[in-house]
């Protein structure tokens, strides 16, 4: 875990740590003063001449000139006030000061995921599963920092019960001694019960949390389905069913940590107790000799019960949060120095000829078999290409591969001798691409289309003239709210057909070189889809283009047609495909 940390943290965060740690001592400190005061307290309470007779107490009692020892007692209460008052205060600031550390680490990594598993290449996409992702993002990153504070805590517990044990020892060895017995014996036992069950737990957490996120993305995204299917009863229940299995280990965990809360009360006030009664039995038979010690035990135990009992639960919480520490710290890891920033920054480069794709294979990464087997064509510039092939020949991993999505594990795709791979930022500068279903985010008109870009930099001009080549301004000019106005989550307020439109739109705002374009067909209706085709066939001449054909209807008029079968890509002539 601390080889995690070191890693995890950078210098600045670590000095910081130290400074806490620090504070936390500091703190410990405070709380022993704030017991120990109460020692000479009970004393002269008991007792005023001892005031006289201790060379400490006399000596402040000279130095401040008080007359009586009524007021040398009033002057000690205002002391003890005063400690309490510092002591308090000290520890709200250590707490906030801890508290927006650990937060802001958590906003940090947070960040840090999100950003690296965005940089990370596609195919890594291709083999997770969204909502472990969401889960390592949120719930991890929430575990991580709660773990911080966990570990912050604890060392303060540990420090607190320390320096409290030790002056207890200076006071009366024999009963700190019986109640040290008791509370290690506690500890032992119940960090033994920790140690077994908490990590495994929370290594089941995490599995949980990953299924809940996952039956919550799957019963709300596919809502429509689920409804017209009736089958809302099945994905509830399975949520259900998996949050049972995780509130069951969240309960079982909490319970380790807080059983030995009570059990170390029950035991220690008993040790205690217990060891008072011996002393009176076999030692002094007057019990006020004990009273400022009884006092200050009684205080003491107000203190240290307590935090042994928090003790136990700290560490009990630390080692469930343990899965979540290695993940974090296996990810950045994993995602440092293989993130796509290491393909470097955009140069300036036009595409000016063609793209050639030389003897290109592809299998996917857990897959043997060949999906592209040496595909061999050239696509020039201003030309439009279509893909045909039956369902599952390889069309869309041939033009990921040209998206630069895929690299292939043989073979290269060039452009104008650039490889495509090798420069994606560069490449991805030149394309547009209008997936089969268009990721509609619930905003408006205009930032979906310009997708990405920040407000202040959107060009309305750029928008409206994208609009215009989608075929879509005259529907959003009639729109009351024009450009302003909001799709709905996933464009649930538009037709197919224009959100199709609003892929296309999107596709064309930064004016690309080369569309890709994996047809939609099968979910549009036949007269949406001529729309739809319309708005393409326009940009024929202008663009390269390169589509992926579901019906053969809409391809007529493209320059030339490749058919993915078995592997291979191959040409075939019009007269063959349209007979
Ligand atoms: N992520 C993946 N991992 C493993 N195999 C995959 C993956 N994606 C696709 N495949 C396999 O690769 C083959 C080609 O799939 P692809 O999606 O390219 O076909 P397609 O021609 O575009 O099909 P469709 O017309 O139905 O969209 C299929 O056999 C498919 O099962």
């Amino acid at each position: 875990m601390i080889n995690q940390l070191r890693y995890i943290f950078s210098r600045k965060e670590k000095v910081k740590i130290v400074l806490i740690l620090f504070m936390v001592i500091m703190g410990s400190l405070l709380e022993l003063m704030g017991v120990t005061i109460f020692m000479p307290f009970t004393e002269i309470l008991t007792n005023p001449s001892v005031i006289k007779e201790n060379d400490y107490l006399y000596y402040f009692y000279d130095l401040f000139h008080f007359s009586t020892e009524q007021y040398f007692l009033a002057g000690l209460t205002g002391v003890i006030i005063f400690i309490y008052i510092f002591k308090n205060a000290f520890l709200a600031i250590e707490k906030n000061v801890i508290y927006r550390f650990c937060y802001s680490t958590q906003m940090k990594l947070s960040v840090n995921l999100l950003k690296s598993y965005m940089k990370k290449p596609y195919t890594f996409h291709l083999n997770k599963n969204v909502a472990e992702l969401q889960r390592s993002i949120q719930e991890d990153t929430d575990l991580f920092a709660k773990g911080i504070i966990h570990i912050l805590e604890l060392i303060m517990e540990v420090t607190v019960c320390a320096v409290l044990g030790i002056y207890l020892f200076v006071v009366s060895k024999s009963i700190a001694a019986l109640v040290l017995i008791m509370l290690l014996l506690c500890l032992g036992a119940f960090t033994a019960l920790s140690k077994r069950y908490s990590k495994k737990l929370g290594r089941k957490g995490q599995k949980y949390k990953g299924k809940l996120y996952q039956w919550m993305n799957q019963s709300l995204g596919g809502i429509k389905e689920v409804k017209i299917l009736n089958r809302e009863d099945y994905f509830v229940s399975a949520y259900s069913g998996y949050f049972e299995k995780y509130v069951y280990g969240l309960r079982i965990n909490r319970l380790i940590a807080e059983l030995p809360r009570h059990f170390v009360e029950a035991s220690c006030m008993t040790g205690l107790l217990v060891a008072i009664l011996v002393k009176m039995f076999f030692g002094y038979s007057d019990i006020t000799v004990y009273i400022p010690q009884i006092a200050v035990f009684a205080v003491a135990a107000f203190k240290l019960l307590p935090s042994v009992g928090k003790i136990n639960s700290h560490v009990a919480d630390i080692l469930y949060s343990l899965p979540s520490f290695d993940l974090i710290y296996r990810d950045l890891k994993e995602i440092e120095g293989s993130s796509e920033e290491a393909h470097g920054e955009r140069e300036e480069w036009n595409f000016e000829k063609e793209i050639i794709v030389k003897d290109v294979s592809y299998h996917y990464p857990d897959a043997e078999e060949l999906v592209i087997d040496k595909a061999n064509f050239v696509i020039p510039k201003g030309k439009t290409v279509a893909f045909i092939g039956s369902s599952g020949a390889g069309k869309t991993t041939m033009v990921d591969i040209i998206l630069g999505l895929l690299q292939p594990q043989e073979g290269q795709v060039l452009a104008d001798g650039l490889d495509i791979h090798k420069n994606p930022n560069t490449w991805h500068h030149e394309l547009g691409y209008i997936p089969q279903v268009i990721y509609l985010s619930d905003d408006t008109i205009r930032n979906n289309i310009a997708f990405g870009v920040p407000s202040e930099e959107i060009s309305d001009k750029a928008v409206i003239e994208a609009l215009k080549k989608a075929q879509l301004y005259d529907f959003v000019e009639n729109l009351t709210e024009g450009l302003d106005t909001f799709v709905g989550d996933r464009g649930v307020r538009l037709s197919g057909g224009q959100r199709q439109r609003i892929g296309i739109a999107r596709a064309l705002y930064h004016n690309p070189e080369i569309l890709v374009l994996d047809e939609a067909t099968s979910a549009l209706d036949n007269e949406t889809e001529a729309a739809v085709m319309e708005a393409i066939e326009n940009l024929q001449g202008m663009k390269t283009m390169i589509i992926i054909a579901h019906r053969l209807t809409t391809i007529k008029n493209v320059d030339e047609i490749y058919e993915v079968a078995g592997g291979r890509v191959l040409p075939k002539a019009k007269e063959e495909v349209f007979g």
